[in-house]
């Protein structure tokens, strides 16, 4: 059963007359891994700041583990925060660094040194108490900043943004057992990036925001496959973007001669399909089975990248669509061709930005 430990109610924000948040409301369950996911600038790290209590909203409600906090001052609040810069003090070692919020509650030093072991056996840092922060890489630097929050069992720990800082392989490896220690220890954590595939990787729950508002929060793969707005449908990954005529029906118009099946009823009106790359494929002969929707098209360039060929393909209407065709052996389409694509990965989006 899950159980919700955390709940923004109507939080809106405003730096001087800007308005930066939006009746933002969203509900967190014990012990998942939830995202926030957007462009820069859209808000992540502010709504971050209120949950942490660096910022106040100016309207709206923040509960945590039972309790109403948006008026409550940080160090009341039992939430641990890991910054983009780690944040670090540099004149004390590691052990110090990630005994630091214990000292201040004056924790008794028995309790100290066993909790500090604790959080730096579990982000492998043991052997490494003594050292001082620039005797150290990034990424381990990164993982005492870590240990640092973890010591205070945290009712929610609060990232942001902590591998952007890190190389690519690095931050993989990190990203790994990040998740893997915060699902062992059942830890409740809201992380921030701008990285859509970390999120997809990472998450129980992505929370998608543009420009201060919320768009979706959802399971990864519903955010991918239902996105419910073109900018989510855009933003996570590529997708075609298709406007069409419903009819209150699962049958859409396209253009004259074509008629979609969609993976939903299409309300009457002018409204988007998103069509992932990856569901398309290209045919020599218009073969469809039942549940398959097909367009003649024409290959105006192909990429080869690897574990994927991608086309660019143009149909009667002139749109450019985008096919990924998937272990694409030698065979390279040119020319006339037919695009063949299943009804139900045809997705109806909801809302149109
Ligand atoms: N202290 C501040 N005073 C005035 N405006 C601010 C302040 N902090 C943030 N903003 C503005 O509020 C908006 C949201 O900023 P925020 O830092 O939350 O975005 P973000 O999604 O975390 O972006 P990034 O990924 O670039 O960190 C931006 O337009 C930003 O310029």
């Amino acid at each position: 059963m899950s159980e919700t430990v955390m709940e923004l109610k109507h939080i809106n924000k405003f730096f001087g007359s800007t308005q930066v948040i939006h009746d933002v409301n969203f509900k967190v369950q014990k012990g998942d891994f939830v995202t926030l996911l957007g462009p820069s600038g859209c808000g992540k790290t502010t709504i971050l700041r209120m949950i942490a209590g660096f910022y106040e909203p100016d309207s709206g409600e923040i509960h945590l583990a039972g309790r109403q906090i948006e008026r409550v001052p940080p160090y009341a609040r039992n939430t641990a925060m890991v910054f983009q810069e780690y944040a670090l003090f540099p004149h004390m070692t590691v052990f110090e660094n990630v005994a630091y919020g214990l000292r201040v509650r004056h924790t008794e030093d028995s309790v100290v040194k066993k909790k500090v072991g604790e959080a730096l056996e579990l982000m492998q840092l043991l052997g490494m108490e003594d050292r001082y922060p620039n005797q150290m890489s990034g990424g381990q630097q990164q993982r005492v900043a870590v240990a640092r929050a973890l010591v205070m069992q945290p009712d929610v720990l609060l990232l942001d943004e902590p591998l952007s800082n890190l190389d690519a392989k690095l931050r993989e490896s990190v990203r790994v057992e990040l998740r893997s220690i915060q699902q062992k220890m059942g830890l409740t954590t809201i992380y921030v990036t701008h990285d859509q595939q970390e999120a997809l990787s990472m998450s129980d729950s992505v929370i998608v925001l543009q420009k201060g508002f919320l768009r979706q929060q959802g399971k990864p793969h519903e955010i991918y496959f239902a996105p419910r707005t073109p900018f989510v449908a855009d933003f996570i990954g590529t997708t075609n973007l298709i406007k069409v005529n419903g009819d209150d029906a699962l049958l859409v118009g396209y253009d004259e001669d074509t008629v979609l099946q969609a993976d939903a009823v299409c309300p009457k009106g002018e409204h988007t399909l998103s069509i992932r790359p990856e569901s398309i494929r290209l045919s020599e002969k218009p073969s469809p089975s039942a549940t398959d929707n097909i367009m003649p098209v024409t290959v105006v360039r192909s990429m080869f990248l690897g574990e994927k060929m991608r086309y660019f393909v143009q149909d009667r209407k002139g749109q450019e669509w985008i096919a990924d065709i998937f272990d694409p052996g030698r065979k390279i389409y040119e020319g006339e061709v037919y695009m063949l694509f299943a009804a139900d990965r045809t997705h109806v989006i909801e809302e149109d930005d």
